[in-house]
């Protein structure tokens, strides 16, 4: 077997192969899971903000516009529980805190039934957004439960002023939402108006309180930005870098109200839950090559080992040859076993291929061989050595147990005459050296002692059995 000369390329032809292959599903995971975690993490915040902001500022828009509130808006005398009814129904129609204020009676209508004179140098808001060109404008307030108030400015056909249609939102649930998220996902948020002021913040340090407002340019990771990035028209997936931290930058324009809201993702958080995901792939494809490895090298060995049919066996006896014995002793080595050998040689064998011809000494050789099999174990092995002889291997045979198989298998032998076709019966014998090991040894040393054994049986006068111990 070319084995040991093709098993370093094999191995590194699979290892190539296997990287490869991590390597190129590693990279594209990785991309699909960046996507999927930008999409995880922004998904919430866009519902959010569509549901608690965008949704209500355009739902007061779509009111602003309509004939029943303008013409009860128009009127020189305002039907104060007219107004009332209206702006309760709309609340509980949209599930929304709706209040209307009117230029015309200076009053606040609100939806809990409840109204509020708009007296100048008392309520302020009015008065400001009032002369502010823009149609729409939010507000926060309510220190205590904070509110944001969308105020979208109501006219008549002719285009004078006529007050205001405005929808409350509670932000604590909304806060509360976002700091769910920026549990989970990390980020922080900023909303800006159209002066770069931060109006609301995850980090309340930031939040707006009328006393102290903060612009978007005091911000740590806004002062970290380039030059040149500042002067983007969207910061969307801009990447800030710190001493400190690494930051992805979404931007949500919310247009009706000249807002911008930031979201801020640490991207160290980011590269955790991709770290992460990266390594399982890793670890799992690295447990595949290992395995791949495990048994190609399991495959190469077993070859490697197991001598190939063809040189398996004799093809004159059909006995095994010297390499399968040596297999079958390396195996009973490994596993530490005790063996005896024994080393069969025919007598005269010369002399039966001179007087009766090769054929003959063929077929002497075979019946041998036959008779020798014959007389094995299952767990025993025998190989044709050479020209007439035999070793038989013994695992786990103590030294008499082998000599007395030996000893029988010899009369046998000479008990038996072979009968041949068209000839007379012809009387044949072997001689027999047996040894054996307690520990391993080389098969080279053990067929040595054996063969010493031999050449006394021979010496002796042939068939017999002599045994020589190893030193
Ligand atoms: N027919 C036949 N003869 C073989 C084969 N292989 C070897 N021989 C012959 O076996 C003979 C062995 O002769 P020797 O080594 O002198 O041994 P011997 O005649 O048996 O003498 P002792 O071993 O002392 O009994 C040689 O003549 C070889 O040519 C074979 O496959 N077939």
């Amino acid at each position: 077997m070319p084995a040991v000369g093709f098993k370093v390329p094999i191995m590194l032809f699979i290892m190539a192969i296997a990287v490869a292959i991590s390597g190129y599903f590693t990279l594209s995971d990785s991309v699909e899971e960046q996507s999927r975690l930008q999409q995880q993490s922004m998904t919430p915040a866009f519902d959010l903000v569509t549901e608690e902001l965008v949704k209500p500022l355009h739902t007061a828009q779509i009111l602003a516009n309509t004939q029943t509130l303008r013409r009860l808006m128009a009127a020189k005398t305002i039907d104060d529980n007219a107004l009332l009814d209206l702006v309760k129904r709309m609340s509980m129609d949209y599930n929304m805190d709706f209040f209307v204020a009117s230029e015309n009676s200076r009053k606040q209508y609100n939806a809990d039934g409840s109204t509020l004179a708009l007296k100048e140098g008392e309520v302020e808001w009015y008065f400001r957004i009032k002369q502010q060109s823009m149609n729409v404008a939010a507000a926060l307030g309510n220190r205590q439960d904070i509110h944001i108030y969308f105020d979208v400015k109501v006219f008549n056909d002719q285009g004078t002023f006529l007050g205001f249609i405005g929808v409350g939102k509670r932000l604590k649930t909304f806060l509360e939402a976002f700091d769910r998220y920026k549990d989970s996902f990390g980020y922080d948020f900023v909303f800006v108006d159209h002066n770069d002021d931060v109006v609301l913040a995850s980090d309340p340090e930031l939040l707006a309180d009328g006393k102290r407002i903060l612009s978007v340019e005091q911000l740590s990771w806004f002062q970290a930005l380039s030059a040149q990035q500042k002067t983007l028209p969207s910061l969307n997936n801009t990447i800030v870098k710190t001493a400190n931290f690494t930051s992805l930058i979404a931007q949500i324009d919310l247009k009706a109200l000249h807002w911008k809201l930031y979201l801020i993702t640490p991207l160290s958080s980011r590269k955790d839950a991709s770290t992460n995901a990266y390594t399982s792939h890793t670890s799992f494809v690295l447990l595949i090559i290992f395995v791949v490895f495990v048994t190609a090298h399991l495959i190469i060995r077993f070859f490697e080992h197991e001598p190939s049919k063809k040189h398996q066996l004799d093809p004159l006896t059909q006995l095994h040859n010297r390499a399968h014995l040596q297999w079958r002793f390396d195996k009973v080595a490994r596993a530490n076993q005790a063996a005896s050998l024994i080393m069969v040689d025919v007598d005269n064998f010369k002399h039966i291929n001179d007087t009766r011809g090769h054929n003959v000494g063929d077929k002497v050789l075979i019946e041998i061989a036959q008779l020798l099999q014959s007389e094995l174990r299952e767990h025993d092995a025998i190989a044709r050595w050479g020209g007439e002889e035999f070793v038989i291997l013994l695992p786990a045979t103590k030294l008499d147990k082998a000599q007395s198989i030996a000893q029988r298998t010899c009369t046998k032998i000479a008990q038996r005459p072979l009968q041949l076709v068209g000839e007379e019966s012809l009387a044949v014998s072997a001689s027999f050296g047996v040894t054996y090991t307690a520990q391993v040894r080389s098969l080279e040393r053990l067929v040595k002692v054996a063969d010493d054994a031999l050449y006394e049986a021979k010496h002796a006068g042939k068939n017999c059995v002599r045994v020589h111990k190893l030193s």
